[in-house]
């Protein structure tokens, strides 16, 4: 999609975060607060037109070239409409709108926002409430039912004309943009959060924001496998998903495709989640003679709870027999389908061991992977 604008409003005064100035102009983690989200939409290839909402902020750091100023107002929704007013574009524009104060925007976000809003009128991310929630009523405490609630953030993402219209014809300041949007019946669709979108409300927000989008919380992960199966009477070898034709067969509960346990294993290995075994132990009859495509989509799903998501593998299979290089192409594209990656991620390997060992003397083969992990909502 051509042609995105994104407000940042920053005209705030942060009073509860109880520092000397404005938030927004606090260094986090060797940038201003302000400066992350601005640099996150400076970077996107979508986003065209970025408007910064902030009397004060302009040439107290960047420059940002192609960056509008304009004043905040009172309230936020206030300084909303000034970043609004400012766009001088079509009515259909997508526009993005952001709290300065949150400053930790990654690039799959926007791209979700963007992506969501072809079939939506307003989008926003939402996280589910993970506590109990009570409320008092007459000096006693109650329980409030917390399904269907969520903590909605920002950016919040709509057509210009379209929220334009909407705060045109609400009364004074709203909680957030997507209310003025609620009112009209437009339809509105929540995608899922990002944590390290919290906002910087109170002083011990920027210590957790900060820990939130540290490098560490957002290192990736890599795991190790290997595996061994023998050779036993038959006529072909299943690697990576692909039967390959030869002399004998390799031995296994399951389908004995080394390749996959050895990839199955990295994955499990990156999220310290044990190994294939324990999920899969060769006691459990409903393994027996399983398509190995179970046990890896098992640990990517594993990992997935865990909050990773694969970004690449690796895999050498060591043989003297059968040659792998004709198979290799079948069982990357393999692999890759089954993963959900772009065969680019995904490396497939063979060697010999010189006729040393007992790949060499032909008693079975061996595979090695490592996988990278990257957190699930980073860009893969
Ligand atoms: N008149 C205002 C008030 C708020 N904001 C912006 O709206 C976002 C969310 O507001 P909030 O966290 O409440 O910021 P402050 O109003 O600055 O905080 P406080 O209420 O503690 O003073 C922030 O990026 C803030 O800079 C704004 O642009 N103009
Ligand atoms: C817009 C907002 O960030 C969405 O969660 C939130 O409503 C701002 O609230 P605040 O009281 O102005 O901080």
């Amino acid at each position: 999609m051509s042609q995105v604008a994104a407000i940042i409003v920053a005209g705030g005064k942060g009073i509860r975060a109880g520092r000397a100035g404005p938030k927004q102009y606090e260094s986090l983690l060797g940038r201003k607060v302000l400066e992350w989200s601005i640099e996150a939409f400076l970077q996107h290839p979508d986003v065209d037109h970025l408007v910064v909402v902030s009397g004060t902020g302009q040439g107290k750091f960047g420059p940002f070239p192609g960056t509008s100023w304009v004043s905040g107002g009172d309230s936020r929704t206030q300084s909303v409409r000034n970043g609004l007013a400012a766009l001088d574009l079509p009515p259909e524009t997508p526009v993005l709108i952001h709290d300065a104060a949150r400053p930790g925007l990654s690039q799959s976000m926007i791209s979700a926002l963007i992506a969501a809003l072809e079939t939506a009128d307003a989008v926003a991310p939402a996280l589910p409430v993970p506590d109990a929630l009570k409320t008092e009523r007459n000096g006693k405490l109650e329980t409030v039912p917390r399904e269907g609630l969520f903590r909605v953030q920002t950016p919040q993402a709509f057509r210009l004309g379209a929220i334009r219209a909407a705060l045109d014809a609400s009364n004074g300041d709203l909680v957030d943009d997507l209310a003025a949007m609620e009112a009209t019946g437009a339809k509105v669709e929540l995608i899922p959060g990002d944590e390290r979108l919290h906002k910087i409300t109170y002083p011990e927000d920027f210590d957790l924001v900060a820990k939130l989008m540290s490098p560490a919380a957002a290192a990736p992960r890599v795991g190790k496998g290997f595996d061994v199966h023998a050779f036993e009477p038959g006529d072909h070898v299943t690697l990576c998903g692909v039967a390959i034709p030869h002399s004998a067969k390799l031995k296994g509960h399951s389908d004995a495709d080394a390749a996959w346990h050895a990839l199955t294993d990295a994955i499990l290995g990156a999220v310290a989640l044990g190994d294939i075994g324990d999920h899969f132990p060769p006691s459990d009859e409903r393994w027996k003679n399983a398509d190995s495509a179970i046990f890896l989509q098992e640990a990517i799903r594993l990992a997935g709870a865990e909050g990773y998501a694969v970004s690449s593998c690796d895999i050498t299979v060591i043989c003297e027999a059968p040659k792998v290089k004709p198979h290799r192409e079948a069982m990357r594209s393999r692999t890759a389908e089954l993963m959900g990656l772009p065969l680019s991620a995904v490396s497939v390997k063979a060697t010999t061991t010189e006729g040393l060992g007992f790949t060499g003397r032909r008693e079975g083969i061996a595979a090695e992977a490592i996988a990278v992990l990257v957190p699930s909502n980073q860009p893969r």
